[in-house]
């Protein structure tokens, strides 16, 4: 009978099912404690492709599901889900590329599960029998997909490390517009919860499925890439497509209001898809990712008159409206000036100091997250607003940043611990696993 067998084998549920996982990712999902049972369980496996085991999906609360697949990859343009959980890895020490590749190719076929609504491998959290701890870790049964979508990111580290080491013979291939960060006004940034070799972010409507999801791929790359850091965010702080109403950062504020949406293909082939003429060839259609974690002195901004949150925003709270006049989607007038002669919105306002016409064009589409992590000693809330923004350079980001960060009334209120910068592959067709075309190049 399922579940309560002894351990066997040749007995063990479906090899073929099994395949599209290799075995130290089926390794990682069995844990340590089992090793020496599953071992002998799985004989050869090689990697199937992503979508060659069709997966059935496990629950309907959420049915909601996005491609997987793609030209570019899911998550960026996907109308921005409620929740989200980012994690950030290190490969471990003295890890080769092909066991880069692996872990690539396993994150794949078990993203292309997980984005469908299915457990992350065959076995699932029951079907394993008795005496194997379970693939699945099972918090995400009956949940659905919820839209889940899962996007992954390499860091510059995975091309070369800070002290010169090719460990993935990817150094020469390291995009020029491949920069780094400067040190940005009121960056306070902890460098053991910033960066990483690799990235992952997962967005859901239900926050078990992301955790879900970000908790499977970590077990998936044990022995090959461990955590270094992660973030929960909820409260979606922008808008990614025209059909989504504005949402409400931690300030209250209406935030996402002039960000870029998924139905203006243009200004995102300018602003977000490298392109051909950027090149390299295998990064078309990929992007940048910047996340910023950023703490907000939300007991300081409460004390502060809603005149002057306005002022500090260059909106007004209610309707998000440009100071200048009109409604929330009417364009900024940065020359309109009051009765007494002042710009109506003020030079030192966040949206003036960020808006695009103070920064040669430049846009990016912004899709962070609010968070509360607790409380400090004197009760103050730790809070703020995980800062994820896509863009086809880091250095037209760092632009803007500058920009903000030199002047903006708002940076008073806004401390940034941790930082990252990952290069985004484009999204998979059906018989390729993420960044295959960067190890082809
Ligand atoms: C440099 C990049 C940006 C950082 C960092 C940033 C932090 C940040 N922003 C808000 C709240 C709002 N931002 C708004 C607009 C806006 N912000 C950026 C860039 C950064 N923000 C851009 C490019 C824009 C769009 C400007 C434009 O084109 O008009 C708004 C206004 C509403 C909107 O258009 O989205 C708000 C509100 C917070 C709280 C924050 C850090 C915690
Ligand atoms: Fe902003």
């Amino acid at each position: 009978m399922k579940g309560s067998s002894e351990p066997d084998a040749s007995a063990e549920p479906g090899e073929s099912e099994r395949r599209g996982l290799s075995r130290r990712g089926l390794f990682g999902l069995l844990g340590g404690g089992a090793a020496g049972i599953a071992i002998g369980a799985l004989g050869t496996i090689g990697v199937q492709q992503a979508t060659s085991t069709p997966p059935t999906a496990v629950g309907e609360s959420d049915g909601l599901t996005y491609d997987f697949g793609g030209v570019h990859q899911a998550g960026i343009i996907t109308p921005a889900q409620d929740r989200m959980h980012f994690a950030a890895f290190d490969m471990r020490e003295g890890l080769q590329r092909a066991d880069l590749i692996e872990l690539l190719q396993d994150w794949t076929y078990a993203a292309s599960r997980l984005t469908l609504g299915a457990e992350v491998a065959p076995g699932g959290a029951f079907g394993g029998g008795a005496y194997y701890p379970p693939e699945d870790s099972g918090e995400a049964v009956g949940l659905g997909a919820s839209g889940l979508t899962i996007t992954f990111g390499f860091g510059k580290s995975l091309f070369i490390t800070a002290d010169g080491q090719d460990r993935f013979g990817l150094a020469s291939i390291l995009p020029d517009h491949f920069t780094e960060l400067p040190v940005l006004v009121n960056d306070f940034i902890d460098p053991a919860l910033s960066d990483g070799d690799l990235c992952i972010q997962a967005c859901a409507n239900d926050p078990q499925v992301a955790v879900h999801a970000i908790r499977n791929l970590t077990r998936i790359a044990m022995g090959r890439a461990r955590l270094r850091w992660s973030q929960l965010g909820f409260g979606r702080t922008s808008s990614t497509s025209t059909s989504q109403a504005t949402p409400r950062n931690l300030f209250g504020l209406k935030d996402g209001t002039n960000n870029l949406k998924a139905e203006q293909p243009g200004p995102l082939g300018e602003h977000v898809w490298i392109s051909d003429a950027q090149g390299p060839a295998w990064a078309v259609n990929g992007t940048y990712m910047v996340v910023r974690r950023i703490a907000m002195t939300i007991e300081v901004w409460d004390g502060l008159q809603l005149a002057e949150q306005e002022r500090v925003t260059g909106r007004d709270k209610v309707e998000g409206a440009p100071l200048s006049g009109g409604t929330e989607f009417t364009a900024p007038d940065f020359a309109a000036k009051g009765s007494n002669g002042a710009p109506l919105i003020d030079e030192r306002s966040h949206v003036f100091r960020v808006h695009p016409d103070q920064n040669g064009g430049i846009r990016m589409l912004r899709r962070g997250y609010n968070y509360v992590d607790g409380n400090d000693a004197q009760g103050r809330l730790d809070a703020g607003l995980f800062f994820i923004a896509f863009v086809n350079a880091p250095e037209r980001f760092a632009k803007v940043h500058k920009n903000m960060a030199r002047d903006d009334l708002f940076v008073e209120y806004l401390k940034t611990n941790r930082t990252g910068v990952f290069f985004v592959p484009p999204g998979v067709s059906a018989d390729e696993y993420v960044g295959q075309r960067m190890f082809e190049a």
